[in-house]
């Protein structure tokens, strides 16, 4: 469904590789994670399927395919963006129009992706509404994004983003500005709707403990570099070798027990400079690092990035 070769995203002005030699295939129908700290490159990542990295960004890649297509620049991504891929944000409240009824947004987005008219688009707007569970779909068609609680408008932004019937949907930590409860019924509708569509899902997220939940297989990214690619049966039976991923799940607090301290990570992720060409990205934190680590880059080889895995 999606196949990248080598990607590298850097910043034009400075020292500094956001993405570095990213090569992955997620295939169709799954739910691909890609979990890491905040500044490792995970957004950036999604935002090169839809070509919308912008300078001083910039993007180059030996391959990308999206659903059977090469795309080799703009013209293609324009074909897919939004129609083929579609994207749900952090914030839905702040991603929505305010000054726009939830209608008004949703039959804009559908006679933009459909031929048909304003009248068949409300029709298909109460349809999405009702798909993504929002009771009384013709009232709330009538609200304005500030009526609305977070949870109901990141529902509103799903009926958005499948209005062009998508095969892929991104979601960019789709659930973190919510309250717990919200959380878990977000991630559920997302589930039920992924079946139901055989959507392909790359689902963005901080939080490893969830995407072992729901994830099929999970990418970790750490510094704009691929540290371990793992199913979530690896995760869950402790089959993790990267020192990184063990250290992320190492600092997920478990419900039963009560430390005196919770586990952090020690010290602070690096900017990924022409420093790290022939040296380990995590070499500062790691608590397995030998000198072959300091002279050389570990190859991602087996689905992993690391000289000594545990
Ligand atoms: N337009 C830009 N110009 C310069 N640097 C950028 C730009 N966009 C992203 N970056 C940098 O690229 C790195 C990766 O950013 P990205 O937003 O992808 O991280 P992330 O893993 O999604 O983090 P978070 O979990 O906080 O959203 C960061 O260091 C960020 O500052």
């Amino acid at each position: 469904m999606i196949k990248i070769k080598n990607l590298k995203v850097y910043h034009s002005q400075e020292d500094f590789v956001i993405l570095r030699n990213i090569s992955l295939t997620i295939n169709k129908g799954e739910i691909f994670g890609i979990a890491g700290e905040s500044g490792s490159g995970k957004s950036v990542l999604a935002k090169t399927m839809l070509g919308l990295t912008k300078k001083p960004l910039i993007t180059q890649y030996d391959e990308m395919i999206i659903n059977n297509k090469m795309i080799s620049g703009e013209k293609d991504f324009k074909l897919i963006r939004g129609k083929i891929i579609s994207m749900i944000f952090q914030n839905p409240t702040a991603s929505l129009n305010p000054v726009m009824t939830v209608g008004s947004q949703l039959i804009e987005t559908i006679m933009f992706h459909n031929k048909c008219t304003e009248a068949e688009a409300k029709e298909i707007a109460v349809s999405l509404l009702k798909q993504v569970e929002i009771d009384f779909p013709e009232e709330r068609l009538k609200s304005y994004p500030l009526n609305l609680s977070g949870g109901m408008n990141q529902r509103v932004m799903i009926a958005l983003a499948l209005s062009s019937n998508p095969k892929i949907l991104i979601a960019d930590e789709p659930t973190t500005a919510l309250d717990i409860t919200t959380q878990s019924k977000i991630i559920n509708l997302l589930l039920k709707l992924q079946k139901e569509k055989n959507l392909t899902v790359i689902f963005i997220s901080h939080d490893l403990n969830l995407l072992e939940k729901i994830a099929d297989r999970i990418l970790i990214l750490y510094a704009g570099e691929e540290m371990e690619l793992l199913t979530k049966d690896e995760i869950r039976q402790n089959k993790i070798r990267h020192p990184y991923t063990f250290a992320l799940r190492k600092s997920i607090p478990k419900l039963d027990e009560k430390p005196d301290y919770l586990f952090s990570i020690p010290g602070q992720i690096e900017k990924n400079s022409s420093k790290y060409d022939n040296r380990c990205i995590f070499y500062n934190r790691c608590d397995r690092k030998t000198e072959q680590c300091y002279k050389q880059k570990p190859d991602f080889r087996d689905k992993c990035r690391c000289f000594n895995p545990i």
